[in-house]
C-alpha cells in the first residue's frame, strides 16, 4: 500500500477542496492511503494590500511546489484559478475534476441586487476583475478592496462599511454555506468567471506515472477541455499585467467548446470582449487572446502596466 503526502494551505476551503479530492480517491478502493502536509503559502502571509499589486501570480503555489520538488508531498490540491497558467518544470496537472459552480456569488448586507443597490453604494473586492464586472454594470458604485479569506470577507462586510462583497458561488458552496447568504448568483454573461473558477487543478511530479494513472481516474474530461481553453487565452495574454482578465467556456450540444472571454482597464470602460466556438480548446483559446491583443487590448496591458511601475 502506497501512502500518497497532499501538500495542503490550511484555509478551510484549501483544506475542504483537499479532503474531497481525498475522498474521491478512496471510493476507487484501490491500494493507497492518504495523507495531508499543510504548508503555508506567501499569499497566505500577505493580508493588508490588494493581491495585484504583490503579483498575484503563483503567490498561492510556489511553496507547496518546492515541497513536491524536495518529494516532502506527492501531489496538492489547487483551486484552478490560483494555478499559473504555465505549470513549472518537471511537474503537471494529473486531474481536472468536474467543476463546481462558476459564477461569482453577490452578497449584500440588505439583499439587494446588484442593479438594486443604493448609489454610490460600497462593493468590496479583491479581484480587479470583479470590480471592472461591477463598474461596467453599475459606473456610480465605489470600489474598496477587501482580503482575507472568506470568513474573514463575509465579517468585514458586515462589520466594515460594506453595502456588498462577491465571492466564488464555488467557494462557498464547497464548504457548505448556506446559499441563503447569497442575494444574487451573477449571470456568466454578466460577470465572465475568472480562468478556471470553480474548478481544481491536481498537480504531481510528471515522472509520478503510478500516481498520474490513480488521478486519471478523477479527471473530468469536460472540465479538462473547457478550462483548457480558458487557460489557453490566460497564457497568451498574460504577462505581468495587473488588469482585468475573464475567460469562461461551456460545451455546446455538439461538444463544440463556447469561450467567452474579456480584458478590459480597471475602472470598467475600456472593454475588450470576444466569444468564440471551436473544437480544439488550445487553438481557440491563443485565437481570441490574438485577436483581442491586436485590436487593442495590448495598450490597456501595457498602460496599466506603465502605470503600476511608476507608482
Ligand atoms: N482568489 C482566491 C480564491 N481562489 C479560489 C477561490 C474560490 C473557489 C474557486 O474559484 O474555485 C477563491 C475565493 C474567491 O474568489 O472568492
Amino acid at each position: 500500500m502506497r501512502k500518497i503526502v497532499i501538500g495542503s494551505r490550511r484555509s478551510n476551503l484549501a483544506m475542504t477542496q483537499t479532503r474531497w479530492v481525498i475522498d474521491q480517491l478512496e471510493k476507487l478502493g484501490l491500494p493507497y492511503e492518504f495523507e495531508i502536509k499543510e504548508i503555508v503559502t506567501k499569499g497566505d502571509q500577505i493580508l493588508d494590500v490588494t493581491l495585484s499589486k504583490v503579483g498575484g501570480k503563483g503567490l498561492f503555489v510556489k511553496e507547496i511546489e518546492q515541497a513536491m520538488y524536495d518529494k516532502e508531498i506527492d501531489m496538492a490540491v489547487h483551486s484552478m484559478k490560483d494555478l499559473p497558467s504555465e505549470i513549472s518544470p518537471g511537474l503537471t496537472v494529473g486531474a481536472v475534476p468536474e467543476r463546481e459552480d462558476p459564477r461569482d456569488a453577490f452578497i449584500s448586507n440588505s439583499g439587494a441586487k446588484l442593479m438594486d443597490l443604493p448609489e454610490g453604494a460600497v462593493v468590496g473586492t479583491s479581484s480587479l476583475r470583479r470590480g471592472a464586472m461591477v463598474l461596467m454594470q453599475r459606473p456610480d458604485l465605489t470600489i474598496h478592496w477587501i482580503r482575507g479569506n472568506i470568513e474573514t470577507r463575509l465579517r468585514k462586510c458586515r462589520e466594515e462599511g460594506f453595502d456588498a462583497i462577491i465571492l466564488a458561488a464555488a467557494g462557498l458552496k464547497r464548504v457548505g454555506w448556506d446559499e441563503s447568504i447569497v442575494s444574487e448568483f451573477l449571470a456568466p454573461e454578466v460577470s465572465i468567471p475568472a480562468v478556471g473558477q470553480g474548478a481544481l487543478g491536481i498537480e504531481c511530479r510528471e515522472d509520478d506515472q503510478d500516481l498520474l494513472d490513480l488521478l486519471a481516474k478523477i479527471n473530468d474530461p469536460v472540465t479538462a477541455r473547457t478550462t483548457a481553453a480558458e487557460r489557453a487565452f490566460l497564457n497568451k495574454v498574460e504577462g505581468s499585467c495587473q488588469v482585468p482578465i475573464a475567460g469562461y467556456a461551456e460545451l455546446t450540444e455538439d461538444n463544440q467548446v463556447s469561450l467567452t472571454a474579456l480584458v478590459s482597464s480597471p475602472d470598467g470602460k475600456e472593454v475588450f470582449k470576444e466569444h468564440i466556438v471551436g473544437e480544439d480548446p488550445v487553438a481557440i483559446g491563443h485565437h481570441v487572446a490574438e485577436k483581442m491583443l491586436s485590436e487593442g487590448a495590448k495598450e490597456v496591458l501595457d498602460r496599466v502596466k506603465a502605470e503600476l511601475d511608476g507608482q
